[in-house]
């Protein structure tokens, strides 16, 4: 009953660069007491999600918007007044979907945002603080669970209602001091999404904050749950912002009646939207529109004896929310332990992957068996001239069939994380460098891994000549460059599906350029500026050319007997019938030679290892800029 009660405070405006309002000020501040939930309702377009994100302090990646206003948050027991953002941790954000590590528990994924969230605590105060949040949101059963992807749900996996809960434990592990929902009963169906409106209720409620949740189309029963009700008109106009038991009443006086039976979220909704398709009606629903958005800043002037007994907030100095944040400290935060940590969770990740891991030994070993079968003149112990084409048939297609598993794997572990990654990003619990560091560390061991078990089986069934150790070496390397790539090429792509079809079709390109003609390439006839910049960043063709150095530097030929003793004539007789007849390898007499043919006689072996590495680091490096890219145009704003 105080006066000036404690809740969040607002009144701002949201402009787009050419000047444009997409939310627009109103005559006075409008409030959401603590523990209360606000509904922001609008039709679509109305400016729901920009409203919530200025609050919020998170600005959509396209922003080129100026947010101008106050928003303040009163204590009205400490009589104190601050600011706070996404990036202090003050504000808890339930997204429209729930994105996870999906192979971790429960308790890992909320033991790591504890970790992250509250770097301040020690590790017996958070162990508390993540158990007392699993056992009021009803967890603590599933715990030791996996949350399991909710595309593809996998074994053991939670349901989507379950999902929801583990991220609105997530966001509520900090204390945040507002809650913000953007659409978060879409993709729910009805009996879910009551059961969330309910729990959200029960947790604004107990820690007594503010909430306000835009929600598409409420039913009835959902809008009986909200404390307060925003009315949006396109153009971020504010039709209505009150009780939402008053918002009928309040319409009814300026003569729009709620027919009977009609839910009054829809009757709300109908009210402030526009008709595109008839332009005659879109002209009325425009003047409406007007005269409710008039009628409104009228109601806040007329209440406003209320509002003038308060201290006028402006006059209170407000905290800067950059100086607020707790960014310092965060950053201060041991930044071994975090990356250690960073490090479990993406290693568990990967060898948790029970599946994928399986195909990819499948893949790796039977491909190398496949390729000696296809191959079949690479015999154990001799080097015929004879195999010399096959050679770099068989090595090239072992370097497309590692690369293309280790990309596509790379894409769609990466593009399924990142969601998680950008969210606490955007909360500055860690950076991009330590994040792709820490993930390409994890992922080194197993990518080299399924590299040595595809090498060992290739040696050990076909007769190729390079060495166990640079074998492994050149395939391991080109793992790490493929999974760099597909790093690349998830960060820069705006969603999964995107980023798993332009993998595809970069691949290819990489492909393309990067394989060298067995029979010979012609010296005279350079590829054009295009192709000759495009095999630059191709790691297939770097990695083509190093098996190939291996393989063929200072081999001598000699001819497959099949164990019988032959005399010298017979032995010119079948060198000379193993020789290429026709291309560039056309009676080549030995290794050397084939190099030269192949263009590769000024390079070595070493010098394209490290054009390999420098190509991966060059890729990681465009990954960090994409996630730096993104982050930042999630800017923060008071
Ligand atoms: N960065 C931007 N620059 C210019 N216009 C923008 C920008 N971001 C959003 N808009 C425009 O602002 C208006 C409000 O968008 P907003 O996403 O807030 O609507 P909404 O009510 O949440 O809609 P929906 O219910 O469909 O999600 C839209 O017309 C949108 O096109």
């Amino acid at each position: 009953d105080e006066l000036y009660p404690s809740g969040l405070y607002w009144n701002i405006s949201v402009q787009s660069a050419d000047g444009t309002f997409l939310v627009q000020p109103t005559a006075h501040f409008l409030f959401v007491p603590n523990g209360h939930i606000c509904g922001v309702l609008g039709p679509s377009g109305a400016g729901k999600s920009t409203t919530l994100n200025a609050l919020g302090g998170s600005i959509p990646p396209q922003s080129s918007l100026s947010v101008n206003g106050n928003i303040t948050y009163y204590d009205a027991t400490s009589e104190t007044k601050t600011t706070g953002t996404i990036n202090s941790g003050s504000v808890a954000w339930l997204q429209q979907h729930d994105s996870f590590f999906s192979m971790l528990t429960v308790k890992e994924t909320l033991d790591m945002a504890a970790f992250l969230e509250l770097p301040h605590l020690i590790e017996s105060q958070r162990n508390a603080r993540v158990q007392s949040i699993m056992e009021s949101l009803g967890l603590t059963k599933l715990q030791d669970r996996p949350i399991g992807d909710p595309t593809t749900r996998h074994k053991g996996g939670l349901s989507g209602g379950e999902q929801r809960r583990v991220s609105l434990a997530r966001e509520l592990i900090s204390n945040p001091k507002l809650f913000i929902g953007d659409e978060p009963t879409s993709g729910l169906d009805s009996t879910m999404s009551e059961k969330v409106i309910r729990l959200v209720q029960k947790m604004v409620q107990e820690r007594d904050i503010p909430c306000l949740l835009s929600i598409h189309q409420p039913r009835s029963s959902i809008f009986r749950m909200l404390d307060e009700v925003l009315l949006l008109a396109p153009g971020g106009r504010v039709c209505y912002h009150g009780k939402s038991e008053k918002a009928i009443g309040y319409f009814r006086n300026l003569g729009y009646e709620c027919p009977e039976e009609t839910n009054p979220a829809e009757f709300l909704v109908d009210l402030v939207s526009i008709d595109v398709e008839d332009q005659s009606t879109s002209i009325q629903d425009e003047i409406r529109i007007i005269k409710l958005f008039e009628a409104f800043q009228e109601y806040q002037q007329k209440r406003r004896h209320k509002l003038s007994s308060m201290p006028p907030i402006t006059a209170v100095a407000v905290e800067d929310c950059s100086t607020t944040s707790s960014r310092g400290s965060r950053r201060r935060f041991h930044i071994i332990r975090r990356f250690g940590r960073l490090l479990l969770r993406s290693w568990r990740q990967n060898a948790r992957n029970r599946k994928v891991n399986i195909l990819r030994l499948l893949a790796s070993a039977g491909n190398a068996m496949l390729f000696t079968t296809i191959f079949k003149s690479i015999k154990k112990g001799v080097f015929t001239a004879k195999s010399v084409a096959e050679r770099v048939s068989m090595l090239t297609f072992g370097i497309v069939n590692m690369s293309m598993i280790a990309l596509l794997k790379t894409v769609d572990l990466f593009s399924k994380e990142k969601p998680v990654v950008q969210r606490e990003q955007l909360r500055l619990q860690y950076s991009s460098l330590e994040y792709l560091f820490s993930k390409s560390i994890a992922e080194i061991p197993l990518d080299a891994a399924f590299a040595a078990v595809f090498t060992t089986v290739l040696k050990m069934t076909s007769g190729i000549r390079t060495g166990w150790r640079a074998l492994t070496g050149t395939f391991a390397l080109m793992t790490v460059a493929g999974a760099s790539l597909g790093f690349a090429i998830g960060a820069a792509s705006p969603s999964a599906d995107v980023a798993l079809s332009s993998s595809a079709m970069i691949m290819v390109v990489m492909m393309a350029v990067g394989i060298i003609n067995p029979s010979g390439v012609d010296l005279s006839d350079p590829p054009p500026l295009l192709v000759r910049a495009l095999k630059q960043i191709s790691p297939i063709n770097y990695a083509v050319k190093a098996l190939c150095l291996s393989e063929y530097k200072d081999a001598e030929f000699g001819i497959d007997t099949g164990g019988k003793p032959v005399n010298i004539f017979s032995r010119a007789r079948i060198m000379m019938r193993d020789l290429p007849k026709m291309g560039g390898l056309a009676l080549v007499k030995n290794g050397n030679q084939v190099l030269q043919e192949l263009g590769l006689a000024d390079e070595t072996y070493a010098g394209v290892m490290k054009q390999l590495g420098v190509l991966s680091l060059v890729n990681l490096a465009i990954s960090l800029i994409g996630l730096q890219t993104k982050n930042s145009g999630l800017s923060q704003k008071c």
